[in-house]
């Protein structure tokens, strides 16, 4: 079943006659579980596992249109993660109108997706050939993306990418991340490393970091606590890296709502180490988000 939404930003203009690329798309699985996606940057907008409440976060002041990336959801950063590049800051793919390839139910009940950018190599700020597919399948208790990457050119391709996942929480103050304690993580801004504290990790920003070398599936699970929503545990295979993000009291971006810093924490499967794809060459990456009720 597929129903649309009110757009989330009034201000973005429709293409052409063609569907606005910024229209949420709301897919309900036969059991409940819901899937909200729009074409606009291959984007999961939203998740709520069957029989629970929405876990992914969503600005009430986001923009969405070319050129602009929707804050929130699951934007997919691909060719280049922040400013580690000399390319647009997290690429070139979450504020551009993806294609909807499929959307609904499959022959389980799940609610599914599956969105595509093509590009010719002929497109400017990122001159290569590529497809990009993002599936995203949400049925009982999980949401699993998928980014799938072909290079279509003759030159090598290399990239880093991220699935820039906003887990909403009822409160910062109240939420703990485990699954990281006793890691290395290097602070975003190049200002160093750190070595994370042993125990449930406090998601009250300013922190921006990245921990690599995580493990593959549920040896590398990181745990999102929150004493109102229950746990999202999230896996991730093709991303060896997690960037755990929150910008803190007064540092949020413009298109955060007001308060709205305290209403998320981003855990984000990422690459950072570069991959380079040779003509013909494909890379996937994938993430699974579980909700666990609150104990
Ligand atoms: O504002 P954006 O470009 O969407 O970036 C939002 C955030 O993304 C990642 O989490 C980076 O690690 C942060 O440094 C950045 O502030």
């Amino acid at each position: 079943m597929t129903e649309p939404l009110a757009r989330p930003d009034a201000s973005s203009a429709p293409h052409d006659g063609a569907p606005d690329p910024c229209r949420p798309v709301r897919l309900v699985a036969d059991d409940g579980a819901v899937l909200t996606f729009c074409a606009h940057g291959g984007h999961v907008l939203g998740w709520s596992p069957a029989g629970g409440e929405e876990r992914l976060w969503l600005s009430r002041d986001t923009g969405c249109g070319p050129g602009t990336a929707v804050r929130g959801g699951i934007p997919v950063i691909w060719p280049q993660f922040a400013a580690r590049g000399d390319g647009p800051r997290h690429g070139v793919v979450r504020d551009r109108a993806w294609e909807v390839l499929q959307a609904g139910t499959d022959d389980r009940g799940a609610a599914t997706a599956r969105l595509r950018l093509v590009s010719d190599g002929t497109t400017t700020p990122y001159p290569h050939a590529f497809t990009l597919h993002l599936d995203a399948v949400a049925v009982g208790a999980e949401l699993s993306v998928r980014l799938w990457v072909r290079s279509e050119g003759t030159a090598p391709l290399t990239f880093t990418a991220a699935l820039h996942t906003y887990l909403r929480v009822s409160s910062t103050a109240d939420a703990r991340l485990t699954g990281l304690e006793g890691r290395t993580a290097e602070a975003n801004d190049g200002s160093g490393s750190t070595v994370l504290p042993q125990g449930p990790l406090p998601v009250v920003g300013p922190v921006d970091v990245a921990v690599a070398g995580v493990e593959p599936g549920t040896q590398g699970a990181v745990v999102l606590r929150d004493p109102v929503l229950g746990a999202t545990v999230l896996t991730a295979d093709g991303f060896g890296s997690r960037v755990v993000w929150n910008p803190g009291p007064g540092g949020a971006p413009g298109d955060v709502h007001p308060g709205g810093e305290g209403e998320f924490v981003c855990v984000e499967p990422a690459q950072l180490e570069p991959v380079t794809l040779s003509p013909g060459g494909e890379w996937t990456g994938c993430q699974v988000l579980r909700a666990d009720a609150p104990a």
